[in-house]
């Protein structure tokens, strides 16, 4: 495989996926400012990381103070943000760690291109839709972002006045009527096969 011209070479590992202790995959957590992604993230990463999976978090947030501390929030700069963390989460797929990503991540478009980035390598994706009415993220507002941006102190402020394009195929829905952030997490790691290992899941329901 060649690339930039045909001057980059692709440098083959000599460590096949099967060799690596742990099958990775990534989690990708797409909602609205205030949906509950990073409170589901950490829950997640939290029980999978207690029942010995290596597992990662990339909240979007955390990722905008360093890999992505260039891009603002216009349009291209939130497919360039999606285009990176994509790109970084199947790094850490195919080295068998769980890639927890928690971006808004607006775009169909862009959600689709990261699953593509992970099936054109045989990684498994799994898109998890936090569906949080906008008027709940406003209730909550935990950061204050709403209010500002209702007073147009942040423009492009998505759900307000930048889109927010729902996902029409996503792999898991969460509501707010799915309970507390550890509820979710629990069923969403048993409906995907990584709950607790040697447990009979049935205990749990
Ligand atoms: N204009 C605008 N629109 C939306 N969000 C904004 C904006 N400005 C700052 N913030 C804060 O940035 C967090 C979202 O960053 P993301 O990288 O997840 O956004 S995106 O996927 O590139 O759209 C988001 O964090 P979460 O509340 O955790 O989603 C906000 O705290
Ligand atoms: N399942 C839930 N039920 C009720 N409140 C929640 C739930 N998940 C998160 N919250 C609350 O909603 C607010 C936003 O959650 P957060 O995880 O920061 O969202 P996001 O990362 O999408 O911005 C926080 O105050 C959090 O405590």
């Amino acid at each position: 495989m060649t690339g930039a011209g045909g001057n980059i070479v692709w440098q083959s590992s000599k460590v096949s996926r099967s060799q690596r202790p742990h099958e990775g995959a990534t989690l990708w957590l797409t909602g609205l400012s205030g949906s509950g992604k990073s409170s589901l993230a950490i829950e997640l990463e939290r029980c999978l990381v207690a029942d010995g999976h290596p597992a990662y978090l990339m909240d979007g947030d955390n990722l905008r103070h360093g890999l992505n501390s260039d891009l603002g929030f216009s349009d291209d700069d939130r497919r360039e943000n999606i285009r990176r963390t994509s790109e970084v989460a199947a790094l850490f797929a195919d080295s068998g760690a769980i890639a927890i990503v928690g971006l808004i991540s607006p775009f169909a478009s862009e959600r689709q291109r990261a699953r593509e980035i992970h099936a054109e390598r045989g990684l498994p994706f799994h898109e998890i839709f936090l569906d949080t009415p906008l008027a709940e993220c406003e209730r909550r507002d935990p950061k204050g972002l709403y209010v500002r941006a209702r007073r147009g102190e942040i423009p492009h402020f998505t759900g307000i006045d930048s889109p927010y394009e729902r996902p029409q195929h996503a792999d898991i829905v969460v509501t707010p009527a799915d309970g507390t952030p550890t509820q979710v997490a629990a069923l969403v790691l048993r409906t995907l096969g990584l709950g607790p290992q040697g447990q009979d899941q049935e205990e749990d329901r």
